[in-house]
């Protein structure tokens, strides 16, 4: 299959990577200098080189900021029965720009990235594909997905959205919050030292990648939650109150079981 993959960053390299072999793969950035880091695949910089390559998928790697833009610029090149598809860690704006394209489409999204997973060995790793996607484009990665041992969830786009709410921001904001009232330790604990790799992990990401997930709507609700939570525990900790400190550990540790 003749495979356009749009990005040549983390998951774009990653997709370029496991997709080469298999397949006849361009990838094509609009900053040349990424495309220093992938290999055994077609390198394109101008949207003639797409045009004659005649891609069968393409597969929208591009910063999250820019998902429609470079599915925008593409599309008037493609030929007219190429599917079309994401992996963006957000879906804003994403079902109704697909509907209105005219082309078959398939968005997926693979639950982890290069900062924290190991990419060869994916095993505990999940992947989303939006139950709305085309039959054929979600049969394609479906199977990849497989190949690469990843739990594979069906979920639409609605439901996508709820569960990332959830799913990334509870940690994310939670990080945050760890990263705000930092201070530096000469000599960390095992615990602390944990946190700290997670920090620096999520804080090394794209700020856009950060701000989409927070900004999606279903996002507030949930950081109450954390707020709720953390007034709780203070009143605990404030008031010395023993048997509050046990019943809440009970209640918390029910809760990750
Ligand atoms: N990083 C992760 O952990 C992770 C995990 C799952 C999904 N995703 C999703 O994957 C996508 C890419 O994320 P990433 O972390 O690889 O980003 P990245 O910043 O590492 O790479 C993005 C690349 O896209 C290029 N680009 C920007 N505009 C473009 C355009 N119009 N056309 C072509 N290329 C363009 C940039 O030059 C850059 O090389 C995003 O949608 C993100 O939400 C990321
Ligand atoms: O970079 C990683 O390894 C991640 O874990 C990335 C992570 C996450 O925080 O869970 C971040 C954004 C995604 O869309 C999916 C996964």
């Amino acid at each position: 299959m003749r495979i356009l993959i749009l990005g040549a960053g983390k998951m774009g390299s990653f997709f370029t990577d496991i997709l080469s072999f298999q397949h006849e793969t361009a990838v094509f950035d609009v900053n040349p200098h990424q495309l220093r880091f992938v290999y055994n695949t077609y390198r394109f910089t101008t949207l003639e080189e797409i045009k004659e390559f005649e891609p069968e998928l393409v597969i929208n790697a591009a910063t999250v900021k820019y998902t429609l833009d470079a599915f925008r610029k593409v599309l008037p090149v493609l030929p007219k029965d190429c599917i079309i598809s994401d992996i963006a860690s957000v879906k804003t704006g994403l079902k109704k720009f697909y509907e209105e394209s005219g082309f078959r489409y398939v968005s997926t999204h693979p639950m982890f990235g290069p900062t924290f997973a190991s990419l060869n060995n994916l095993g505990s790793e999940n992947a989303i594909i939006i139950s709305e996607s085309d039959h054929m484009g979600k049969i394609f990665f479906k199977d990849l997905y497989q190949t690469l041992r990843l739990n594979i969830f069906e979920y639409t786009f609605d439901e996508h959205d709820e569960t990332v709410a959830y799913s990334l921001s509870i940690p994310f904001v939670s990080t945050f919050v760890f990263a705000a009232i930092m201070k530096h330790q000469e000599a960390p604990g095992t615990t602390f030292k944990k946190h700290m790799a997670i920090a620096k992990g999520l804080l090394s990401e794209d700020d856009y990648l950060l701000q989409e997930i927070l900004f999606n709507p279903r996002t507030p609700s949930q950081v109450a939650n954390i707020r709720t939570e953390l007034k709780r525990l203070l009143e605990i900790i404030e008031s010395k109150d023993a048997a509050g400190m046990k019943a809440y550990l009970t209640k918390i540790r029910e809760k990750i079981k």
